[in-house]
């Protein structure tokens, strides 16, 4: 990546700040040539102290500014109202958005013939172990695709789709899947607690748990189908609770479910 590119970041919340994070601290982007900006003072604050350029309106920006990329980084709900603001720089910069939902026609209908890249990123990011999945419009060029496919792969593994509608599945799988994660190191947590763990020791032993297991997934040579039965014991304990999580409905159950209510809701933020 050229050091001297700037880039535009629109909305510094959760998940642009996790970008923000991943590029400054981890891929060595300056942070000056990043400008944030970002209506709430404590988010601006927390990017200017990554060294961001920060501005609280898009009025704010130098007016010679080209950047090669605009990150579209607002809720869902937002990004038609706040586009207008930043169409001096279509046919120019790249734009990258990472609304969940948001199709690339509501892009082009403000901006016109310009490259748009839908990217869904999840929050791993900001420590580099990021995954990312996306998709390009057809006015997006060689030298786009590549420099925001360096940007993207600055916070993580870059899986570039074959239809835009694949976004909304990613977005259910990976871009969600952290706090799906998350949410079953409450439930293991809480599990240890009932079995006579101290909270501290329950919520130690799920983290590393899950934090090693995933490490074991990505690196070693077996499916994770093969590896569950390595600590499956015939008749042994894994066996009981697996029995637990296979009953109906299981466990694969609940996730289809799950993900397909998030599939969904992807849907409907097109829309919305
Ligand atoms: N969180 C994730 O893990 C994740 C993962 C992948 C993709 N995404 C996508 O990333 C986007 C942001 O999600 P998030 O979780 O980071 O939300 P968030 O924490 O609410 O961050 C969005 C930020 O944008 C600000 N904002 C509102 N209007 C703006 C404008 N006109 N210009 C600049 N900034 C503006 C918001 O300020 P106010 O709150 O004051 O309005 C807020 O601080 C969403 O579209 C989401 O679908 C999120
Ligand atoms: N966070 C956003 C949401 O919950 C998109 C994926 C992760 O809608």
């Amino acid at each position: 990546m050229d050091q001297s590119d700037e880039i535009v970041l629109v909305g510094c919340g959760n998940m642009g700040f996790a970008l923000l994070e991943g590029w400054v601290g981890r891929a060595g982007i300056p942070a000056g040539r990043i400008h944030v900006i970002e209506p709430a003072q404590a988010l601006r604050s927390r990017a200017a102290a990554v060294g961001a350029t920060v501005h609280a309106d898009a009025a704010e920006l130098p007016q010679a500014l080209r950047p090669r990329a605009v990150i579209i980084a607002v809720k869902p709900q937002v990004v038609r109202s706040m586009l207008c603001a930043y169409r001096r720089f279509g046919g120019k910069a790249a734009f990258v958005s990472i609304a969940a939902g948001v199709p690339i026609s509501t892009f082009e209908a403000t901006l016109g013939e310009t490259a748009i890249i839908r990217a869904m990123p999840n929050m791993p990011a900001s420590i580099g172990l990021g995954v990312i999945a996306a998709f390009a419009n057809a006015h997006t060029d060689d030298g786009q695709m590549a420099y925001v496919n360096n940007l993207l792969a600055a916070v993580g593994a870059v899986h570039w789709l074959a239809e835009e509608k694949l976004v909304d599945a990613a977005t259910a799988i990976s871009g969600s899947g952290p706090a799906y994660l998350f949410h079953f190191i409450e439930c293991l947590t809480e599990a240890g607690v009932a079995v006579g763990l101290s909270a501290e020791t329950a919520l130690a032993l799920a983290k590393q748990t899950v934090e090693g297991a995933a490490a074991l997934a990505g690196t070693s040579g077996f499916s994770p189908a093969e590896l569950r039965h390595q600590v499956t014991s015939p008749n042994g304990t894994t066996a009981a609770a697996l029995q637990v999580l296979t009953a109906e409905p299981g466990l694969s159950e609940l996730m289809t479910r799950a993900v397909a209510a998030a599939h969904r809701r992807a849907l409907d933020l097109a829309v919305a």
